[in-house]
C-alpha cells in the first residue's frame, strides 16, 4: 500500500528550482533514507511529503487521494510526526514533553500515562521523566525527541539529521536502540542523512539526491555498493573516507 506518492513535483526559490522530482512514493513499512550532499534538497522532499511545504507544481497523493497542495489539513500533517537535528524540547520535564502531542489530541489522562511510560522505558529514559527537558545531554535530548514522535504512532515517521549533533559513541548506541524499536514497531520511516554509516544501519531503501533530483534509489545495499555514475561521486568519496 503506497501511502504518499509525489508526481512532477516542483518547488522553487527565487527562479531557483530546490526540487524536481518526477515520482516517488512510500509505501507501507518503508524503511527509506534520504542522502545527499548540503543543500541537495533533502529536507525540501521531506517537506513536502510531510505536508509542510506546498510544491510549486506537482500533484501529492495520500493513499490513492489527491491532496490540494494549498490546503493541507492539520488532520492530515496529524498523520505524520517530525524529529529534526535540533531537539527542541519545551521548558517542561521530560514526561510533559513526551506526553504533549497527546495531550494536544485531547486523549484521556490513563491512555497519556501508560503510552508515557511505555515510551520512556522503550528509550531508557524512565529515570530523567521529572528532569527539565533544557538539562538533558545531547543524546537524552534526543532520545526524548524520538519518543515524543514516536508515542504519536505516525502513519509515517519523518527523520531530518536526528544523530548528527551526537558524539560517536552517543550517537552509536542511540542508533542501535532505535533500530531495534522501528524493528518492534514497523514504522514506516523517512530518514533524511548525509551520513552513509547511518543510513546503512537503518534503512532498507536508498534515494540519492543532488541539485534537487533523485539520480539513484534502490535497495540500500545495492545503491551503496553499485552506485551510478552520477551517485557515486557523492558515495564513494564517503566509502574512501570510511572504509565500510
Ligand atoms: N525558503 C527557501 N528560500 C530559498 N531557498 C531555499 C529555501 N529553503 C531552502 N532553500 C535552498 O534550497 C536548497 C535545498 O535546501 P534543503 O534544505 O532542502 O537541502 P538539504 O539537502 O536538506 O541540505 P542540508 O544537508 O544542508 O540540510 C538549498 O540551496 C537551500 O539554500
Amino acid at each position: 500500500m503506497k501511502i504518499l506518492e509525489l508526481y512532477d513535483v516542483k518547488v522553487t526559490a527565487n527562479k531557483q528550482t530546490l526540487l524536481d522530482v518526477a515520482s516517488f512514493s512510500i509505501q507501507q513499512g518503508d524503511l527509506v533514507g534520504v542522502i545527499g550532499p548540503n543543500g541537495a534538497g533533502k529536507s525540501t522532499l521531506l517537506k513536502v511529503l510531510a505536508f509542510l511545504q506546498a510544491p510549486n507544481e506537482g500533484q501529492v497523493f495520500y493513499r490513492g487521494e489527491k491532496e490540494d497542495a494549498n490546503s493541507f489539513s492539520l488532520e492530515l500533517r496529524r498523520r505524520f510526526a517530525v524529529a529534526m537535528q535540533q531537539s527542541l524540547l519545551f521548558d517542561m520535564d521530560v514526561h510533559q514533553n513526551v506526553a504533549i502531542g497527546l495531550k494536544l489530541r485531547k486523549e484521556n489522562k490513563k491512555a497519556i500515562q501508560e503510552k508515557v511510560d511505555h515510551w520512556l522505558e522503550k528509550f531508557q529514559i524512565g529515570h530523567l521523566a521529572k528532569k527539565n527537558a533544557r538539562a538533558l545531554s545531547g543524546g537524552e535530548a534526543q532520545r526524548v525527541n524520538l519518543a515524543r514522535a514516536l508515542i504519536l504512532e505516525p502513519e509515517v515517521l519523518f527523520l531530518d539529521e536526528p544523530f548528527s549533533a551526537l558524539d560517536f559513541p552517543t550517537k552509536a548506541q542511540l542508533i542501535e536502540d532505535f533500530k531495534e524499536i522501528l524493528h518492534d514497531t514497523g514504522t514506516t520511516t523517512f530518514f533524511v542523512s548525509h551520513e552513509l554509516l547511518e543510513i546503512k544501519h537503518l534503512t532498507k531503501r536508498l534515494v540519492v539526491i543532488m541539485d534537487g533530483k533523485i539520480i539513484q534509489q534502490g535497495v540500500t545495499k545495492e545503491v551503496i555498493d553499485q552506485p551510478n555514475e552520477a551517485a557515486g561521486r557523492f558515495l564513494n568519496k564517503w566509502k574512501e573516507l570510511y572504509t565500510i
